[in-house]
């Protein structure tokens, strides 16, 4: 898993008006691998993915895709990415059939129906492949697109934001595929702002910010790396400060006093924890309840983003 099938050097756009919505980005992609790129509205996200997909031209930099170079070697290049938008862009009134047979012979491919066939049951498609566009629910169209980018069976797939706006039964759904997809070899990059989305299926994340790709890393690591975790005491009496003699934790004082916060790193075997307590018995410090609670991707993503705002 450790060939790049797409590369990205020093990629910068800067828009007709002068904006720049990314900053020499530097990315590699490993085939098979599934990778989230995570980042709030305007981050850049749509700007990077339209760049190798040939919509949006760079400003600067160089975009390989499985060898090829993506501007000089266009169609080639384009020919390895199926892309699935954010928006909605069919014809509403062709069949379902006929929509995803047509971007298959977009790219060269001959009317491979056993294929399509698969995709469309995949999908749970197939009994609908004889209905017009219009006649789907939201849901279902959002299937046809991801039908659609499959059609030639690319290599890499790019969601843009998968899962925006829809239901829990078709979310759960379009993460199985991405996992049946990721099986049969197929690269996949997602763009989220759902960090539960990153945290459930990617094997790898890069968050971006104003465009400037933050850090990139393997999910576990990140959340073992960036992931604190905390206890809450709740207090009988609130404390003005923190007392004196309880340097060795890592303490601080939340809830005006009422809740005495330690934060600790919860991979190590001696969390630190067991002594805290007993120093707190020692001196008479009761509490009347106390919690634990563990940073998400969210809370991590949340702190990336504001310390490099
Ligand atoms: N054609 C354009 N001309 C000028 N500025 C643009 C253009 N397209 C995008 N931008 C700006 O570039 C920045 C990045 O936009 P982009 O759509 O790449 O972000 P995003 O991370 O995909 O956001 P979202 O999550 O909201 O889709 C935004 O500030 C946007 O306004």
């Amino acid at each position: 898993m450790t060939e790049p099938i797409l590369t990205l050097s020093g990629v910068s756009k800067t828009y007709k008006g002068g904006f720049t919505a990314l900053h020499g980005v530097d990315l590699s992609i490993n085939k098979g691998e599934i990778f989230a790129l995570l980042g709030p509205n305007g981050a850049g996200k749509t700007t990077l993915i339209s760049i190798v997909c040939g919509i949006v031209t760079p400003s600067t930099g160089t975009i390989r895709v499985g060898g090829h170079d993506a501007l000089a070697d266009y169609k080639a290049a384009r020919s390895l990415i199926g892309l699935v938008p954010q928006e909605l862009s069919v014809d509403m009134f062709e069949t379902v059939l006929a929509t995803v047979t047509f971007s298959r012979r977009l790219f060269g491919r001959s009317g491979h129906n056993a294929y399509i066939e698969q995709v469309l049951r995949d999908l749970s498609l197939w009994d609908k492949r004889d209905n017009k566009i219009m006649e789907l629910s939201g849901g279902m169209k959002r299937r046809v697109l991801i039908a659609k980018a499959l059609a030639h069976e690319p290599e890499i797939l790019f969601l843009d934001e998968p899962t925006a706006g829809v239901d829990v039964a078709l979310r759960r759904d379009m993460w199985k595929l991405v996992h049946s997809l990721r099986e049969r070899g197929t690269t996949i990059i997602l763009t989220t702002h759902y960090i539960e989305e990153a945290e459930e299926m990617a094997d790898r994340v890069g968050v971006i910010n104003k465009g400037r790709l933050l850090l990139v890393d393997d999910k576990t690591a990140l959340m073992q790396k960036l992931g604190k975790r905390e206890l809450d005491l709740t207090l009988v009496d609130a404390l003005d400060a923190v007392p004196a003699g309880f340097e060795q934790w890592q303490l601080s004082l939340e809830n005006d006093g009422r809740t005495l916060r330690y934060v600790f790193d919860a991979t190590q075997e001696d969390t630190g924890i067991p002594s805290l307590l007993r120093a707190l018995g020692d001196r008479h410090i009761a509490f009347k309840d106390l919690e634990t609670s563990k940073s998400s991707l969210e809370d991590i993503f949340v702190d990336l983003v504001e310390e490099r705002a």
